[in-house]
């Protein structure tokens, strides 16, 4: 029986999927959890048992995801239902311990998934990236990976407790793309920081991996350029799933 990247065992024995909640006694942090994937990943989530703490730069955007959630949690720190919603900023040191402490002062225990999925995109060639559009992407998508990272598995590691942690890379970090210089070494720098932390920490108990995903049509790609997503390397599905990484088949590659 082989788990998937949430720790679950799959497939399933059938007998059970539907009553047996897989991550009941699971309390899972998600990081960008107010928009697109975070969002997806909080509800099912919950849809598997789990309690979820999910934060956001927008705050209230997080808020809105607890209410999918159908748990009656609310602002940081008092939940009414099972979940919670938090606001931070990941790419700020001070900001990604507060969100660790916060969540154990909320739940009484350190979260034992954690998912780092909070990202943006600055592209611009690289001829005319500026140094504030390449600061900006690493902070949050690299650097805001790792301080969340950090604490999570500190208060793991403190508490003695077993835990998962999943980072949202991009298919982009390990091929790159025309306009995304910044993004790309950020998420290539995700799939490093990973393996890395995968190394250090599995003697802690605490697995780590980290995700690509392909085009997924959520806010950010909504600020593409219609003529780029229009391109066949965006519109063709064919991604093809080995093992966690996508691989793209040789003619998309070739389009480029
Ligand atoms: C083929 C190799 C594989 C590539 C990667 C495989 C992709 C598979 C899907 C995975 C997607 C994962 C996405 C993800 O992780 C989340 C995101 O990052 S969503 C955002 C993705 N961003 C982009 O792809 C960049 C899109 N481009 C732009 O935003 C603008 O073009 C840019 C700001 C870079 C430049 O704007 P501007 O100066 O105004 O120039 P134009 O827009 O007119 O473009 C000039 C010219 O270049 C072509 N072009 C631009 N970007 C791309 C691109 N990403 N891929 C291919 N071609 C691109 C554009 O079509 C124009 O061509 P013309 O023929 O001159 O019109
Ligand atoms: N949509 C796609 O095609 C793909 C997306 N990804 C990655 O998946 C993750 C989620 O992306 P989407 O859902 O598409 O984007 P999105 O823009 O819909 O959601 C990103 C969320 O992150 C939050 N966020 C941004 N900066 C933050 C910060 N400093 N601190 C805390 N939260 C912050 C935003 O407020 C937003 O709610 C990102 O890391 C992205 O790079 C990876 C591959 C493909």
């Amino acid at each position: 029986m082989c788990s998937d990247w949430l720790g679950l065992r799959y497939p399933p024995p059938p007998a059970t999927m539907a009553s047996q909640l897989r991550l009941r006694s699971a309390l899972a942090l998600v990081t960008g959890a107010g928009s697109g994937i975070g969002r997806a990943i909080s509800v099912r989530l919950a849809k598997e048992g789990a309690a979820v703490a999910a934060c956001d730069l927008d705050g209230a955007a997080a808020q809105d995801t607890v209410q999918l959630l159908g748990g009656s949690g609310s602002e940081a720190g008092a939940p009414r239902g099972k979940h919670a919603a938090f606001q931070a900023d990941v790419s700020q040191a001070p900001a990604a311990r507060r969100l660790l402490e916060q969540v154990q002062a909320c739940f009484s225990r350190p979260p034992s998934v954690v998912v780092s999925c909070a990202g943006i995109t600055r592209d611009k060639f690289l001829l005319h990236m500026s140094e504030e559009d390449w600061d900006r992407v690493i902070a949050v998508n690299l650097k805001g990976t790792f301080l969340v990272t950090q604490a999570a598995a500190q208060a793991l590691v403190s508490s003695g407790s077993r835990g998962s942690i999943i980072n949202i890379s991009s298919i982009i970090g390990k091929v790159g793309n025309i306009g995304q210089a910044n993004y790309a070494s950020s998420k290539a720098g995700v799939i490093g920081l990973t393996q890395t932390a995968a190394r250090e920490l599995g003697r802690h108990g605490i697995r780590c991996n980290s995700v690509l995903p392909g085009f997924i049509t959520t806010p950010m790609t909504q600020k593409m350029p219609e003529k780029v997503k229009d391109k066949e390397v965006f519109s063709c599905n064919c991604l093809v799933e080995a093992g966690r990484c996508l691989m793209l088949p040789h003619h998309c590659l070739a389009s480029c």
